[in-house]
């Protein structure tokens, strides 16, 4: 099937690479030209295990091609994809700019029959504008005839592990209301949809808000237990043997229950503080929302607060070790991080870092740019060096095993501070040193 994909950020090029995979004709338009002549020649612009080969095999096989040419993404595809951003507006609610900036060039351009998805998570009610707006450009071209579908398809794939839960999706959720645009959907996710039946069609309206209600349920369970770290550590419990002790129940399940310094990234915040303004346009006063977004911004503080309870005021001119500045761990975004905060909040106090991660130290780079009292060091030994004291804000599996005789050794002041529960009490009390993680003895 011939199909063409707005927008080649995380969602849009594994999409694209993986419907080439599996055999698809696959158009990607961007409007940053830049990435498009990157893409062309092999260059991806988001780091993701596995994107680089499934990207460059199905470029060089044919079936996958790189635009800047809008119209003639518009020709090329059966199924056209929208999937570009739809970052927070100044009072939460999702800006639909750029949706919308597609939306028109489809209709500007269209001469035959499409299927428009939705793949970008929009708001409920923002397929009728899009149709609107489709139609509104063919009815200014007089060709207000051509027939075409609007189908909702968010899409849920995590980052870092973005291509292997594009290629064995969980669920596919597509919201239509035409037996027509269905059938082009069935048949176009036929590849992904073979060991049991994944696809689950329903409502448009209804196919929107199940986009936000899994990330905000996901979001929940996080500032749930970050909440009970908090009451934990006031008691004197472990966190993390309760979270063993709860999660071994099936209906609450291991999944999505690990305390930390917060939820960041570019869904959670934005779509739990998008539903929140959805439903206060709708007249609901959304609580537990509100409640879920406040824990987590002051989570993001909590490792701040451990440091700043050690040190005290002498923590103006320490030199603090940072393991990991990405959002997650096998990801290069640092959007939402809680290791922003953490970062600014110590260059506030007067405090130096020297940080490490193994792939987005370039992505900090660009944000932060050259600072006296910012060092990226190219191990995470070296960052110990010279260095007070260790913080953790990404639970990075090289992390996970480091030799603590090195970090007691090489530490002015032999003391973790762990926003991600990644280390044993007692192995770390045998080691020699402090050790202070979220909700746990310390
Ligand atoms: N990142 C994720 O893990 C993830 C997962 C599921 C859903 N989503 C949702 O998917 C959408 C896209 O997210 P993303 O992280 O891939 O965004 P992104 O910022 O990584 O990429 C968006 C791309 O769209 C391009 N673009 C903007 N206007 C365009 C236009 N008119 N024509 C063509 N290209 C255009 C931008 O240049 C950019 O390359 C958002 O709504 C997001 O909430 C994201
Ligand atoms: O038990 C947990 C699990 C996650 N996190 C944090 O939650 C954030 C988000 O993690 P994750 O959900 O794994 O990554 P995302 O790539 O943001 O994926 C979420 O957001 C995407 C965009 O909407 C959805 O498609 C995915 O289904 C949804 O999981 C990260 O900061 C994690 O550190 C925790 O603190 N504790």
């Amino acid at each position: 099937m011939k199909i063409t994909v707005f927008g080649v950020g995380y969602v849009g090029l594994v999409q694209a690479a993986v419907l080439a995979e599996s055999g698809h004709d696959v158009l990607c338009v961007d409007i940053d030209v830049d990435k498009v002549e990157r893409l062309k020649q092999g260059v991806m612009p988001i780091y993701e295990p596995g994107l680089e080969r499934l990207v460059n095999e199905n470029h060089e096989a044919g079936r996958l091609h790189f635009t800047a040419d809008s119209v003639a993404g518009v020709w090329h595809g059966q199924v056209l994809f929208i999937a570009v951003g739809t970052p927070p507006e100044e009072d939460g609610s999702a800006d639909l700019k750029y949706v919308l900036a597609v939306a028109r060039t489809i209709g500007a351009a269209m001469d035959s029959s499409k299927v428009v998805v939705s793949k970008s998570t929009v708001p409920v009610g923002t397929c009728d504008r899009i149709r609107g707006a489709i139609e509104a450009e063919l009815t200014e071209r007089g060709v207000a005839g051509i027939d075409f579908h609007v189908v909702s398809n968010p899409e849920f794939l995590k980052e870092g592990s973005a291509v292997p839960d594009c290629m064995k999706p969980d669920r596919i959720v597509v919201g239509t209301d035409s037996d027509e645009a269905e059938i082009v959907m069935r048949e176009l996710y036929a590849p992904f949809n073979r060991n049991h039946e994944k696809m689950i069609v329903m409502d448009v309206r209804s196919a929107e808000l199940t986009k936000y209600a899994a990330n905000c349920m996901l979001a929940t369970k996080i500032s749930f237990m970050n909440e009970l770290a908090n009451i934990a550590d006031r008691l004197g419990a472990d966190i993390e043997q309760v979270r063993v002790g709860i999660g071994s129940d099936p209906r609450i399940g291991y999944d999505f229950i690990y305390p930390g310094i917060g939820y960041g990234g570019s869904c959670f915040p934005k779509d739990v503080r998008a539903l929140i303004r959805t439903a206060e346009q709708a007249d609901v006063d959304p609580q537990i929302l509100r409640a879920v977004d406040r824990r987590n911004e002051r989570q993001k503080r909590v490792l701040f607060d451990l440091i700043v309870g050690h040190f005290g005021a002498q923590l103006a001119g320490k030199t603090i070790a940072l393991w990991g500045l990405s959002f997650k761990p096998n990801t290069s975004d640092m959007r939402e991080a809680p290791a922003r905060v953490l970062l600014e909040s110590l260059w506030h106090a007067g405090a130096s870092v020297r940080a490490y991660d193994p792939h987005a130290m370039e992505e900090c780079r660009k944000i932060y740019g050259e600072r006296d009292d910012l060092t990226l060091c190219p191990t995470k030994e070296a960052a110990l060096q010279g260095a007070d004291a260790l913080a953790i804000a990404t639970e990075w599996k090289s992390f996970r095993a480091p030799s603590f005789e090195l970090i007691r050794e090489t530490l002015a002041n032999p003391i973790i501070f762990d926003g991600r529960n990644l280390y044993n009490l007692n192995t770390v009390a045998r080691y020699g040193l402090k050790y202070r993680s979220i909700g746990r003895p310390g």
